[in-house]
């Protein structure tokens, strides 16, 4: 795990605001006041457990960015924060390969920073294609791409970057020059966005500044973006960097649309959403099940909501660990419902069987009194094809079971034998 970032800075206030940083992001910071320092500590630790290095530009032992040529010859991504703001530092500071540059102007150009440590973790799960004919522009944003930790991957024809998308899902920009060998880009982004909605896939095209047609022709084809060339280090990066927010944003605001918040799991109308196109598949044998917590409200009225809310929680725990090859969900209040797909009514039976007896043997304890929990089950072995049917029958089962007693299956796995001997 790279957990560790090297901070080479001799101011102690600047020092100070950095480590804070660095540990808000959740990592460690391991300092040095000159680059002699650093040089020592580095030494002393192991390479591969550092993310990257934040460096001053001007130390007392190196007041040239000799720290920062250290650094990236130990193979950190570095990051370099300067006092100086003048255009011979700036361009002495972008000639080298690093990440980015940062000057210590205020408290945005820190939360810059901030936003920069916890991207470059993120960077390391995210892949971007570049595509295009020209080999050597493709190349010097892969070298930019790389500093930043991304995963990238280079297609010089459409065929290659669709190939490259359906077998890497890590994949979330496409960065797209004018022509591929076998296709021009407006074609590629059109059919791209035939299978990538604009908030799953971004496409950015990199166009000849002077031709104000293609930025506009390659948005209305479905491109997210467009840069114009030449661009500079920072206008790339920045623009991929907001291209990947926005798509984290949607996936963060899908996923709790998705997700119930108290256990994890996923709500209702995402199961409906996801099953609706598995089920039915008339070749194999799935099962669902309705599962009810026993007497829940009195865990409530006796113990309290929050001792309620720990007996949810670890009953879903229990649910993801037995049934992760299925889908579960909460459907709200203690009801809970688990699909299993290709699963024989023997083995799915035996399965909540199993978690009828884990939760029963479950020991809760509140102001020194231990209580014990139960479940009763509703299981479904033969489906109907509409799955609103399907979570009706088992939720007929369930209250079966409540009826005859709670703690307990009840399924049709008897009644559907019977109607197969009748029929033969
Ligand atoms: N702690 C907690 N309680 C909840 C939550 N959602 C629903 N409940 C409570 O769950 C209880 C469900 O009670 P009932 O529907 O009467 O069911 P029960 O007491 O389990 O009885 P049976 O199902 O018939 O065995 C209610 O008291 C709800 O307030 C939640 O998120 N947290």
């Amino acid at each position: 795990m790279q957990s560790k970032v090297l901070v080479i800075e001799d101011s102690k206030m600047a020092m100070n605001i950095v480590i804070k940083l660095v540990e808000k992001a959740g990592l460690e910071a391991v300092t040095a006041q000159s680059l002699t320092e650093a040089r020592y500590v580095f030494s002393q630790a192991m390479p591969e457990s550092f993310l990257c290095a934040i460096v001053d530009y001007n130390l007392p032992d190196a007041v040239n960015g000799q720290a920062i040529d250290f650094c990236l010859e130990s193979i950190l991504p570095t990051i370099v924060v300067t006092g100086r703001m003048d255009a011979t530092t700036r361009n002495s500071v972008l000639s080298r390969e690093v990440v980015d540059y940062i000057p210590k102007e205020n408290a945005q150009t820190y939360d810059y920073l901030s936003r920069l440590l916890g991207r470059l973790e993120r960077n390391k799960h995210i892949g971007i294609v570049v595509t295009g004919q020209d080999r050597r522009s493709a190349r010097h944003m892969v070298s930019l791409l790389k500093r930043h930790n991304f995963n990238t991957y280079e297609a010089s024809t459409a065929a290659q970057t669709q190939q490259l998308l359906r077998e890497n899902h890590n994949i979330k920009v496409v960065i797209t020059g004018a022509e591929l060998e076998d296709q021009n880009s407006t074609a590629l982004i059109a059919n791209l966005r035939a299978d990538y909605t604009k908030e799953q896939l971004a496409i950015i095209s990199v166009c000849e500044r002077g031709n104000d047609m293609h930025s506009a022709r390659y948005i209305k084809s479905g491109a997210n973006d467009f840069l114009l060339k030449p661009y500079c280090h920072e206008e790339f990066l920045c623009r991929i960097s907001q291209n990947i927010e926005l798509i984290e944003h949607v996936e963060a605001l899908t996923s709790m649309a998705h997700t119930d918040f108290l256990t994890g799991l996923v709500n209702r109308r995402y199961f409906f959403d996801k099953l609706s196109a598995m089920v039915p598949d008339s070749d194999r044998a799935h099962a669902l099940a309705m599962l009810d917590l026993d007497f829940f409200k009195a865990i409530n009225d006796t113990y309290g909501h929050d001792a309620g809310d720990e007996v949810l929680i670890r009953v879903a725990g229990i649910l993801k660990q037995q049934f992760d090859d299925g889908v579960v969900a909460r459907f709200g209040g203690e009801e809970f419902v688990v699909f299993l797909p290709s699963t024989p009514p023997k083995l799915a039976f035996k399965r909540l069987e199993t978690f009828r007896r884990d939760v029963e043997a479950l020991n809760f304890t509140h102001a020194g009194q231990t209580y014990q929990v139960s479940t009763s089950v509703g299981l479904l072995t033969v489906l109907p094809e509409a799955l609103n049917v399907a979570v009706s029958q088992a939720d007929e089962l369930l209250y079966q079971a409540k009826k005859a007693g709670r703690n307990r299956i009840v399924s049709d796995i008897a009644a559907a034998r019977q109607r197969i001997q009748s029929a033969v």
